[in-house]
C-alpha cells in the first residue's frame, strides 16, 4: 500500500536531495531528466517498479540493461548511483531504489517546466531480475498500435493512459536506427512514411543520411526538445511524430487514440488530470 508520507518521518528531504542531484547533473546534460523518466517506465513494465532495471549481471542475475530495448539505449545510471550515495548520506539503509526512480521521474518532469505531483511511496526492490521479460514487455517503436496498447493493457493501462504516457516523449533524444526506416524506405515501399511532414523529412534526412552509423540523435520533440509541455500532440496533429508508435496514435485511420491526441493537445488540464490518476493508480 503505497502513500506519499512513507519517509516523513525517516527521510523528510528525500525529494530535495534527489531534485539537487538532478539539478546539478542537468547543468551538463540537458537530456538527463528525459533519460531518468525511461528509466522508471522501463523498470515498471517488467515485474513492477522493483528496481529490477538497476541489478547488474552476476552469477545468477541476467541484467535487464541487456535486454533489447535498454542496451546501448538506457542511460542515467551513474546519476542515479550520485543519488543513491546523496539519499545515503543524510538516510542510510531507509529509502528503497524504486523509490528513488519514482521520485526521480516526478523531479525531472518538474525541473523541465512540467507538472509536479505527490509521488506515491513505499515500493521495495527486487533482488532478481527479468531479462526475458523486459525484451518482451517493453514496447518497441517498430511495433503496431494494437500490440503497443495489449502490452500497456498487460500493466494495467488503458489506451487514455498510453497517449497520455506517450507524452513524454516531449523532451530526450532517439537514435536514428530507432526510426530511419520511416525515412528511406518505409515497409519495403523505397520510400518513406507517407504520414511523415515533408519538411520534417528533410530535416530528419540531414541528421540520419542513409548509411549514416545510426547512432546519430534526434530530438523526439522537435519544437521544444527540453521542455515537459503538450507539443507532443501538437507535433503529432502536424505530422511530426519522430517514432513510428508516435505517428501511428493520431495517423492510425478510425483509432480512438486520434480524438485522445486532440484533446491533450487542446486541453492541459485534461492531460494533467489523467497523469494524476495514472500515479494514483500506479504510484
Ligand atoms: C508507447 C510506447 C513507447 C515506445 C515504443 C517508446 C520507444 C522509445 C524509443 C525507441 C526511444 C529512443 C531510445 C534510443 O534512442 O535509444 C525512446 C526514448 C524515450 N522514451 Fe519512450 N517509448 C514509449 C513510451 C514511453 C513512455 C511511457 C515514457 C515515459 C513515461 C517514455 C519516455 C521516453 C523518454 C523520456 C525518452 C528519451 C530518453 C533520453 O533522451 O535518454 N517512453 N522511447
Ligand atoms: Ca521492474
Ligand atoms: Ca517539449
Amino acid at each position: 500500500q503505497l502513500n506519499s508520507t512513507f519517509y516523513s518521518n525517516t527521510c523528510p528531504n528525500v525529494s530535495s536531495i534527489v531534485s539537487g542531484v538532478i539539478q546539478q547533473a542537468l547543468q551538463s546534460d540537458p537530456r538527463i531528466g528525459a533519460s531518468l523518466i525511461r528509466l522508471h517506465f522501463h523498470d515498471c513494465f517488467v515485474n513492477g517498479c522493483d528496481a529490477s532495471i538497476l541489478l547488474d549481471n552476476n552469477g545468477t542475475i541476467r541484467s535487464e540493461k541487456d535486454a533489447a530495448p535498454n542496451t546501448n539505449s538506457t542511460r542515467g545510471f551513474n546519476v542515479v548511483d550520485n543519488i543513491k550515495t546523496a539519499v545515503e548520506n543524510s538516510c542510510p539503509g531507509v529509502v528503497s531504489c524504486a523509490d528513488i526512480l519514482a521520485i526521480a521521474a516526478e523531479a525531472s518532469v518538474s525541473l523541465a517546466g512540467g507538472p509536479s505531483w505527490s509521488v506515491l511511496l513505499g515500493r521495495r526492490d527486487s533482488r532478481t531480475a527479468n531479462q526475458a521479460g523486459a525484451n518482451t514487455s517493453i514496447p518497441s517503436p517498430f511495433e503496431g498500435l494494437s500490440s503497443i496498447t495489449s502490452k500497456f493493457s498487460a500493466v494495467g493501462l488503458n489506451t487514455n493512459d498510453l497517449v497520455a504516457l506517450s507524452g513524454a516523449h516531449t523532451f530526450g533524444r532517439a537514435q536514428c536506427r530507432l526510426f530511419s526506416n520511416r525515412l528511406y524506405n518505409f515497409n519495403g515501399t523505397g520510400n518513406p512514411d507517407p504520414t511523415l511532414n515533408s519538411t520534417y523529412l528533410a530535416t530528419l534526412r540531414q541528421t540520419c543520411p542513409q548509411n549514416g552509423s545510426g547512432t546519430a540523435l534526434a530530438n523526439l520533440d522537435p519544437t521544444t526538445p527540453d521542455s515537459f509541455d503538450s507539443n507532443y500532440f501538437s507535433n503529432l496533429q502536424n505530422n511530426q511524430g519522430l517514432l513510428q508508435s508516435d505517428q501511428e496514435l493520431f495517423s492510425t485511420t478510425g483509432s480512438a487514440t486520434i480524438a485522445i491526441v486532440n484533446t491533450f493537445s487542446s486541453n492541459r488540464n485534461c492531460l494533467l488530470s489523467k497523469l494524476r490518476s495514472v500515479n494514483d493508480k500506479y504510484g
